[in-house]
This record gives C-alpha cells, structure tokens and sequence, in this order.
C-alpha cells in the first residue's frame, strides 16, 4: 500500500533476480527501514526476531528463504536442513508450514539442477496469490462495512475495532482484516478504526496506526483494555481482526487479547469477524483451544519499551521494576462460538467445519 504517495509491499525480490528486501517492521513507525536478505539464514533470523511478521508474510519470507537456500545449495540435505531451520522459527503461525511444505512438494521431485529456478517461481507465485487473496477479502468484508454504512446518518463512520495488525504489513499487500478497511475508504464508505495497541508488541500502535495513517484513513489507538467500554456504549459497529491459524471446528488462534475483545463484542452483540486467507486455515487440527501452540516470547518484551525521546533518539526504557517476572504468551484462541464469521477469499463463512470444508475441499481433504 502506500507509504508517503508511493506504492510498497512488505517483501519483494530484487532487480537482481535472486535477493529479497523487506521492510524491517522492528524499526517502524519512528524509522523506515529496508532490509536485504541475502541467504536462507537471514531470513529465518527475519521471522524470529519479527523483523518480519504477520502469518501469511512468514509465509511468504520462508518461501524465499527456501529459494535462497536452493540458490546455495540444492541437495536434499540442503532441502530438509532448510525446512527445519525455517520451520523452528516461530510456532503459532501455520502459514509457516503451510509455505514449507508447498516448498517442498515442488522441490523435493526436481533434479538438484532445477531446484533454485522453480523455488524462485513458486515463492513469487505465493507472495502474488497473497495479495489476490487479500484483495478478494477485502471485496467480501466490504460487503460488511457497506450493509452498516447503509443504516448510518451521512457522514456518520461505521466504527471498527481491530487488534493488532493484521494490515498489509502483515501480508504481502492489502492485509486481512484492514483490506475491507481500504475498500471502503476508497470507495468513499466513511470509516473509523479503534486501533488497539496491542500490548506487549504494539503492533497496533507502531504499525496499524502508521499504515492507516499513510493511506488516510481516520483512526484512533487505543489501549488494549478500551474495547470492552466502547462496545458498552455502542462506539463499535463491527471488530474485524487477523488470525494466525483457524482450526477446523473454526477456533481462531490471534494476537493475545483476540479472545477478549471476542468475549466483549459477544456480551454487547457486536459482530466479530476474522479475516483469513486459505492458508491460514489448519484442517488437522479439531480443537484451536486445546491443540494451537502457542508462541511464549522473551520477558524484555513485557518489561522494557522502546520509543523516540524528544530528541528523536530511539531509546528503550523499563517499564517493570527489577525482579519480578514477566510473562509473555504471545497468541489465545477464540472458540468459534464467539466468531460472527470468517472472512475469505471466497467469501464470508460461518466458523465451522462444515463450511470451511465446503468452501475449501481442496484443502479440507489434503488435511
Ligand atoms: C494477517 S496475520 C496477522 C496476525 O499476525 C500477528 O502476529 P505477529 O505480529 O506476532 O506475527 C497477529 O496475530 C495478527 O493478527
């Protein structure tokens, strides 16, 4: 999307064929910084330390990660020590394994000679049905957005609520949740976004509220426990938010909060959507609550924060005292029930896995 007039994706690969840039989501909103990656290592170290993030951009990184790899080394060997090391990166997110895997059922037939060529092909054709996918789930959370607007007074926004970023950051273009955002606001829907800053990471603050800032669209950020109060007093139309692996029953695995706001809009009658592409959809699992791993990250995440002095310095400071123990469980799952549903590239289902099932067979029998 746009950053200062000028269209961006978060990952693209080079003029010179063969390295990747992407922007080092670490650094924002304060500093906007791209980084090469230039071997499979860099960019597994891209996924850990979130310099990259958001699940269907793991995906994509690990795709050019595998390509990377090809590019040095083709043996099978290469191929398996590769998958390990990218796969050991981050748990929670299935678009990681999903896009291994991918890698590897193109790779693993093909002659040494012919790997680095076709993993190339195969990581572009991912990062480019990333973005065909978000686009196509912005055509249906717009369908949403537009049914509120259509009960609104003119010039009244229809007010959503999102959770950490599951924006075009997060993604290789348009986002999940905040795609539908984006197709309103460009057709002219007036549109307000209660951006949650999202706690420990902030994701919501340093990196929702910069997007939708670049693209103009109204907003507010807002500290995590908020929601809840807005929902109480009818400031919220809809929440749509991102996810990072839907089970089959239709348990969404998010940001740690997700199952909050969820439980908030359920006790207000707010709807609560999540916006997901295919990949992020995990059919061997029955039960998010019980069986989604989730990703327990360093305590200095919790303790410390890092923002620009007056000055303009970029410092970090401790928020917590010497002592005492943080914990940082960085992903919950929201039982379906609470779903109003799920928005995706091919339309809006109901979080179950009859529909999921039905609306991606190819998928539900490959398990
Ligand atoms: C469109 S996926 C966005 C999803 O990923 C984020 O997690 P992280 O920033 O730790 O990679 C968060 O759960 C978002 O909803």
């Amino acid at each position: 999307m746009k950053v200062d007039g000028r269209h961006f994706r978060s990952i693209w690969l080079e003029p010179d064929g063969w390295s990747v840039a992407a922007i080092d989501q670490r650094r924002l909103p304060h500093e906007f910084i791209v980084t090469r990656i230039t071997t499979a290592d860099e960019a597994g170290e891209a996924i850990r330390s979130m310099l990259v993030r958001g699940a269907p951009l793991i995906g994509a990184t690990a795709a050019y990660g595998m390509a990377l790899a090809m590019r040095s080394e083709a043996s099978d060997a290469a191929l398996d020590r590769t998958a390990r090391m990218l796969l050991a990166t981050r748990p929670t997110a299935v678009n990681l394994k999903w896009a291994v895997d991918e890698m590897r059922r193109v790779l693993a037939p093909l002659a040494a000679s012919a790997r680095a060529e076709a993993a190339y092909a195969r990581a572009r054709e991912i990062a480019e049905e990333d973005v065909a996918i978000n686009r196509d789930i912005g055509r249906h959370g717009l369908d949403l957005i537009a049914q509120i607007a259509a009960t609104k007074k003119p010039g009244e926004p229809v007010n959503v609520l999102t959770h950490c970023n599951a924006g075009w950051l997060a993604t290789v273009d348009w986002g999940t949740a905040t795609s539908p955002i984006y197709q309103a606001h460009d057709r002219g829907i007036a549109v307000h976004v209660w951006v949650d800053e999202t706690r420990p990471r902030n994701q919501g603050a340093s990196l929702t509220a910069w997007e939708l800032g670049h693209h103009g669209v109204p907003h507010t950020v807002i500290p995590d426990n908020t929601g809840g109060h807005l929902m109480q007093h009818r400031m919220v139309d809809l929440a749509i938010v991102g996810t990072d692996r839907v089970a089959a029953n239709g348990d969404v695995c998010n940001k740690i909060g997700t199952y909050l706001k969820a439980l908030a809009a359920h006790d207000n009658g707010v709807p609560f959507y999540v916006a997901l592409p295919s990949p992020t959809i995990d059919f061997s699992i029955d039960d998010g609550v019980r069986q989604i791993p989730i990703e327990q990250r360093a305590a200095s995440e919790v303790t410390h924060l890092t923002g620009r002095t007056a000055d303009g310095r970029i410092e970090t400071v401790r928020v917590v005292p010497e002592g005492s123990p943080a914990a940082n469980f960085g992903f919950d799952v929201t039982p379906a029930r609470l779903v109003s549903g799920l928005i995706t590239e091919r339309g809006v289902l109901r979080a179950d896995r009859a529909a999921l099932a039905s609306a991606f067979p190819e998928r539900s029998k490959a398990g």
